[in-house]
């Protein structure tokens, strides 16, 4: 869905974006992750058209940008750092504006493109209000609104949850979800971890212009090969498990092992109780801090 080759974008001395190879597939939740200042929104803005590269390729939706951009955007849903909307006139009047300037839905069935869209984002009772009433997040909202018009095949979204409180960021989760699982491929920028985390299928790592790491979320958050067990007999089970223990905090411990089942039927057996056992998976924060060093903590890690 979306194919870069050795993109770059420099600002005089300063580069941006540095030889960046991104592969977006259809159907992923991609999470473009890295701290402010890291290059994502140069990057969402040459992926649609709106700052040119200074070398490399970008294809989207199969269609080299920019020089067919304007084919190709009917078929994505953007929204890039502050939507813009007129102050004084309603949401639905915004949407109504957008939607009569962009291709594509007659007129006759615009008022339930905007119900729909209205809806989706949860602003359907406040529509009447104009946007110089709505709070930063509700303005977020509208340009997701307006995303979601036509329908797009593709969203992409320059850190669609900022200024948004937990329960906004958690709505925004849901409905990323459910138009993806209807087939909407889903692309955003994120300078946090644990949104990135919670929603996405699929993260790219940025860290200072560089893509540091491309991979699946699951392949990422592999297992170390570590079981975490609780049991209330943590010495009896320190003694059957010799050589294997490696940490061992209060009713915790940590066991070098392959197979939590195997090692629990050990326990068992040998008359250990065991309340909880789980292989260990790394987090995301530990991967990317592993990748990118002491400098990592530019990451923000709470949602
Ligand atoms: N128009 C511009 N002219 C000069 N330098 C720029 C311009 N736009 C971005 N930069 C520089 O490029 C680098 C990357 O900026 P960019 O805004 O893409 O990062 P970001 O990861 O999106 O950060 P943020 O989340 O803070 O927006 C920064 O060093 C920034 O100062």
């Amino acid at each position: 869905m979306i194919v870069t080759r050795a993109l770059t974008k420099a600002y005089g001395r300063t580069i941006a974006v540095n030889a960046v190879d991104l592969d977006v597939r259809e159907g992923d939740r991609y999470g473009f992750l890295g701290p402010n200042g890291s290059g994502k929104t140069t990057l969402v803005r040459m992926l649609l058209g709106l700052v040119y590269a200074t070398s490399g390729e970008i294809e989207v939706l199969g269609e080299p940008v920019p020089k067919r951009v304007a084919e190709v955007l009917p078929d994505v849903g953007a929204l890039v750092e502050g939507p813009a909307a007129y102050p004084h006139l309603s949401g639905r009047r915004n949407l109504a504006l957008l939607d009569a300037a962009g291709r594509g839905g007659g007129r006759r069935t615009r008022r339930r493109r905007i119900d729909d869209a209205l809806d989706q984002v949860g602003l359907g009772g406040v529509d009447q209000r104009p946007v110089k009433a709505y709070s930063l997040g509700m303005r977020q909202r509208l340009g997701l609104a307006g995303a979601l018009l036509r329908k797009p095949r593709l969203l992409i979204l320059d850190e669609p949850t900022n200024g948004l409180d937990p329960q906004g960021i958690k709505e925004i989760r849901e409905l990323l979800t459910a138009l993806n699982a209807g087939g909407t491929t889903v692309f955003l920028s994120s300078h946090l971890l644990a949104e990135v985390e919670q929603l996405c299928t699929r993260v790219g790592v940025v860290d200072r212009g560089r893509l540091v790491i491309q991979e699946d979320l699951a392949a990422l958050r592999a297992e170390t090969g570590r079981v975490l067990v609780g049991t209330p007999d943590p010495g009896a089970a320190a003694a059957v498990l010799d050589g294997q223990l490696e940490a061992r905090e209060g009713d915790r411990l940590v066991i070098r092992h392959a197979d939590p089942a195997a090692l629990n039927a050990l326990l068992v057996e040998a008359g250990v109780r065991v309340t909880s056992i789980h292989a260990e998976q790394r987090t995301l924060e530990q991967v990317v801090l592993d990748l990118t060093g002491p400098g990592s903590d530019r990451f923000g890690a709470a949602g």
